[in-house]
């Protein structure tokens, strides 16, 4: 659905903008790039500031600068829980000068300054404090104006990322990879966010009903129901998304691997099979169905739901080797998530006119010559602004005056 089709929140309706306002009679439109980023009691960082053009940014420094944290901060203007998926309290400053010490704290905020097609944004968010201290709330500020949740953020930042802890993506448990495929789809439907954050709600819901023995008939069926409606919507987005991409990696070239891709589960094979609205009933069946397994723990983790999109997976396989991402080597299971992270920056600059931010912690470093000079070379061609990250700046020597460097050292920022 395109971004303005779906005001799913009051900042749309604070923030308004029409189709007029990218029209190319105005000029080409602008970069989504963020040209000012601001820290307060964010990490390593009492405060901070750092003005960016649309330039790809280069943060150098060495181990414990804080450039990791940086691109943290940028991460955290999409919606969850950012690029550590840390807990709020984690993220405030340990140890500052304001009052931000253990046992006392005192909310931390990010804020920033993003160039769209629409015309720039200031978005705003950070750790909510009210009178009994800070929560695990997390506010957002569209152009000044509070929004409830944090899905509104996704109809203005698309993001994606790449970070050392993902090195285990392919070997770990299916909710990273669910999630890498969520924050892909939320640049093209910021309306999926909203879905899944209702799917997730209903499932947690009937679960612990389930779990308590509460919750009459009607009760659990209105959760069932609303689990069936977002949660076939959900799994169709993944689908369709994971279609997109497959097609974007087909017209790669250079020195990244061609990834064959999926998305599996029950509810995308049912969708394989017939239209979405009997794909909802079946989920409903099955959901009424399985409560006293639910109920009993067997279903296990995540809401206890035996069946649902929160099961599904992305399937990754090397096309060339023939083999599956999680028994390709380190180096070589990297260079397939570059590969898709650079296939849905090429779909989204094809069908939304803009790729998204790319957040790439210590990525370049660990590529060869011809794979880091592919990967700049590409970050530049779709014009998209990354962030990337180093111990060495002569690593990105060759970038040039293509990007903007910026020396990170203990916990100070300074554009070289
Ligand atoms: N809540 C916090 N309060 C204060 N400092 C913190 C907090 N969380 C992390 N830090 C510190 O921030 C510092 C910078 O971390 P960061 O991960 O950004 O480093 P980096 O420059 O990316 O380093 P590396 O090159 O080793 O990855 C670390 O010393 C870390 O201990």
């Amino acid at each position: 659905m395109p971004l303005r089709d779906a005001p799913t929140s009051n900042a749309r309706t604070a923030n308004t903008r029409t189709e007029d306002d990218i029209r190319p009679d105005k000029g080409p439109a602008a970069k989504l790039a963020v040209t000012r980023l601001t820290l307060t009691r964010f990490r390593c960082y009492e405060g901070a500031r750092l003005n960016a053009d649309t330039r790809p940014v280069v943060l150098t420094g060495p181990n414990g600068a804080g450039k990791t944290n940086l691109l943290e901060a940028v991460s955290f203007l999409s919606p969850g829980r950012g690029l550590r998926r840390a807990k709020l309290a984690d993220v405030e400053r340990i140890g500052g000068s304001d009052g931000a010490v253990e046992g006392r704290r005192a909310g931390w905020a990010v804020a920033a300054c993003v160039e769209t097609p629409f015309g720039p944004v200031d978005i705003g968010t950070g750790r909510d404090v009210t009178a009994e201290g800070p929560s695990e709330r997390r506010l957002v500020r569209i152009d000044g104006h509070p929004v409830r949740g944090q899905i509104a953020l996704a109809e203005h930042v698309a993001l994606t990322w790449l970070t050392p802890q993902m090195d285990r993506l392919f070997i770990e448990g299916s909710g990273g990879r669910r999630r890498f495929l969520d924050r892909l789809v939320f640049g093209f439907d910021p309306a999926h966010a909203g879905r899944l954050s209702r799917y997730e709600h209903a499932l947690r819901e009937r679960g612990r009903l389930l779990r308590d023995g509460r919750g009459d008939d009607a009760w659990l069926s209105a959760l069932e129901d609303e689990m069936a409606t977002s949660g076939v919507a959900v799994a169709a987005a993944r689908r369709d998304m994971v279609t997109r991409l497959q097609n974007a990696c087909e017209q790669a070239v250079g020195p990244f691997p061609r990834a064959d891709l999926a998305v599996t589960g029950t509810v995308e094979d049912w969708l394989d099979e017939q239209p979405a609205l009997a794909a909802e009933d079946d989920l409903r069946r099955r959901l009424a169905d399985s409560r006293r397994f639910d109920g009993s723990g067997s279903g296990s983790g995540e809401g206890g739901g035996t069946v649902g999109p929160h099961r599904s997976d992305l399937s990754v396989r090397h096309r060339t080797k023939n083999m599956p991402a999680e028994v390709c080597s380190t180096g070589e299971q990297k260079a397939l998530l570059i590969a898709i992270i650079l296939a849905n920056a090429r779909l989204m600059a094809a069908e939304r006119g803009q790729p998204p931010l790319i957040l790439l912690d210590e990525v370049a470093a660990h590529l060869d010559a011809e794979r880091r000079t592919a990967l700049f070379g590409e970050i530049l061609e779709l014009g998209a602004q990354a962030w990337l990250t180093g111990t060495d700046s002569a690593v990105f020597a060759e970038l040039g005056d293509a990007a903007s460097f910026f020396r990170v050292e203990d916990a100070h920022v300074t554009p070289v």
